[in-house]
């Protein structure tokens, strides 16, 4: 029988990756069954498809080699196969002779459209370099990552309908390396992916680039998020991506359909709350109006009031105050205080609307197309837009761990001076209209181990792309909430976002040590640090703690937005 062109096309595509068609067969025959015979979407983006389909039955194969193993270290199963390949029944038979390597491949194959190996990266591998090395790097992350999965609303938002995966389940990156030639001599296979990059720029991406992972979130977003290195000299992120907060251990978060009374929703509605004449309770906390358009953008004098200057802000002074008691839990020093925020209340669970609701925003996921880069300034990884970004579009959350900051500061404690650490934010917003808080009610966020994309977003003094602002998504109780970015201007594609953490550079007794900004802002707190080697500790943090509930503190020294990392 003749072959089939399709076939032999397939087969000609991944041999450029170095994978024989014997080990292409199984996976293009179960992509056949699934795809009901039809091509087209395993061919699309130079077979995109079957080349996460190959990696994935690779990972998955080695994971239950793994799981068989006498002694497993990672203490349970890994994810389920995507692709039920273990089906020895033919059911798509393959019109391909594959008795022999030597295919007669299509003329019409062009060049450019094969998936080429990275030709510079040899030149990036140090001498005894590990050619698995960033396979085992982010392996080591998986391990650590089973203990802190109890989930808080922790379901996948999209799996573009095909299959079912757990989520939290990591996944290997995309990114192989291989011995390419007979004198051992090891060469990098960058597996890239098109879909984020200009079409024109993916061959020279392909050829030029040192690391590209396709999708960092491991399938979990509604979108793909790459990581792109086109400088070099710097290791591929350690960290496991989670698309929702997770309760590390003590956290007190109570998610529960009884915490919500009726007059905090709207069980009435259906549809979109948006195109109500009159709006609808969810509305209230924003002033009877929604804060956001009907383009699923914040409402520019929304943002304006986010984005007063910090020292415009009110604060409240807690007379017994969380964040002093984790440092010191005998002798807690005064309140330094905790900015009032504006929140916003998107429709929940118990309201009536659907989930294209103009009011389920942020509850809805990633949406942009975002891509992680090596900055050139020396500030590590970023994150950039890879579209032009309207003012007051949702960019992401900060997803991490929900910590006590007790367990904070514990664990800042104990991490090495060497480590870097994300910036973790404390969940403050609301703390003066709470009483008392337990230990286990003053919460913050950490993105160092677990979190998502927002871990690669760089501070940028005073005039930053982005802002912080807290929503309640599923519960009323303002100790716990989420922190949403938005965009606090136009920003064009390929521009790096940037949010000011609100670190006051002067500040010498932060557990976790500030680093020299290269943030590049004329308006860089840093400036008189220029040049000089760096001791000093990071935050943000009034001048003036005074023993009272709410204060106005114009008198006072703040350098924040407000959602300040820990402070
Ligand atoms: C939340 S992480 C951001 C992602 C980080 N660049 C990375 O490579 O993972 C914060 C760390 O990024 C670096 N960073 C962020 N903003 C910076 C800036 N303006 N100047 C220098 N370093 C910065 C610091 O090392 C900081 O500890």
């Amino acid at each position: 029988m003749a072959p089939d062109q399709r076939v032999v096309k397939a087969f000609k595509a991944m041999k450029a990756l170095g994978i024989s068609h014997e080990e292409v067969k199984p996976v293009l025959k179960e992509l056949l069954r699934v795809y009901d015979k039809n091509w087209e979407p395993i061919e699309e983006d130079n077979y995109r498809t079957l080349i996460d389909a190959y990696f994935e039955f690779k990972e998955d194969e080695r994971a239950e080699r793994e799981r068989k193993a006498p002694v497993s270290h990672d203490g349970g199963r890994r994810a389920t196969l995507k692709l039920n390949l273990a089906d020895e029944d033919d059911q798509i038979s393959l019109t391909m002779d594959n008795s022999s390597d030597d295919i007669k491949m299509p003329l019409e194959v062009p060049v450019h459209e094969v998936i080429e190996p990275s030709r510079t990266s040899m030149r990036n591998m140090k001498p005894g370099t590990n050619p698995h090395e960033s396979h085992t790097m982010l392996s080591e992350v998986k391990m650590t990552s089973n203990s802190l999965r109890m989930a808080v609303g922790d379901t996948k938002s999209s799996s573009e309908g095909l299959y079912e995966e757990p989520i939290c389940e990591p996944r290997h990156a995309y990114i192989q390396r291989k011995n390419m030639h007979s004198d051992h001599c090891k060469k990098e296979i960058v597996k890239s992916k098109t879909e984020n990059l200009p079409q024109q720029g993916v061959a020279q991406c392909q050829m030029e680039c040192f690391h590209f992972l396709n999708d960092i979130t491991k399938g979990s977003e509604r979108v793909k998020i790459s990581l792109i290195d086109e400088i070099g000299n710097e290791d591929l992120p350690k960290f496991n991506y989670i698309p929702h907060n997770i309760i590390y251990q003590s956290a007190n978060v109570n998610i529960s359909l009884a915490r919500i009374v009726d007059e905090d929703c709207c069980s009435d509605c259906s549809g979109d709350c948006l195109s109500l004449s009159l709006p609808c309770a969810c509305s209230q906390e924003t002033g009877g109006e929604f804060a956001y358009t009907p383009r699923g953008l914040l409402k520019e004098e929304f943002l304006r009031t986010c984005m007063l200057d910090p020292l415009a802000h009110r604060y409240v002074y807690c007379h017994d105050c969380p964040l002093e008691r984790s440092k010191n839990e005998y002798k807690p020093e005064a309140c330094k205080g905790h900015p009032v925020r504006k929140f916003i209340k998107e429709c929940w669970r118990k309201c009536g609307c659907d989930m294209q609701c103009g009011n389920r925003v942020v509850q809805r996921g990633l949406g942009c197309k975002l891509q992680v880069f090596l900055t050139r300034e020396g500030k590590g990884w970023g994150l950039r837009t890879l579209e032009d970004l309207p003012m007051g579009s949702f960019i992401c959350e900060y997803v991490g761990e929900i910590l006590t900051n007790m367990e904070l500061y514990e664990r800042i404690m104990n991490s090495g001076s060497d480590e870097r650490h994300t910036y973790p934010v404390t969940l403050d917003a609301d703390w003066g209209s709470e009483r008392v808080l337990k230990d286990e009610e003053a919460l913050c966020l950490d993105a160092t181990y677990n979190g998502n994309v927002a871990r690669f977003i760089n501070h940028r003094c005073s005039d930053a792309n982005l802002i912080d602002i807290p929503v309640e998504v599923e519960t009323p109780d303002r100790h716990y909430y989420h922190l949403a970015f938005f965009t606090t201007t136009e920003v064009s594609a390929y521009e790096e976002l940037t949010w000011d953490y609100g670190i006051d550079f002067d500040d010498h007794d932060h557990p976790i040590q500030a680093f020299q900004c290269r943030c590049g802002s004329p308006s860089c707190r840093d400036k008189k640090r220029k040049g000089k080697k760096t001791t000093g500790k990071r935050v943000r943090e009034l001048s003036k703690p005074i023993e009272a509930t709410e204060v106005d503190p114009h008198s006072t020294t703040v350098g924040t937005t407000g959602a300040k990392p820990y402070s």
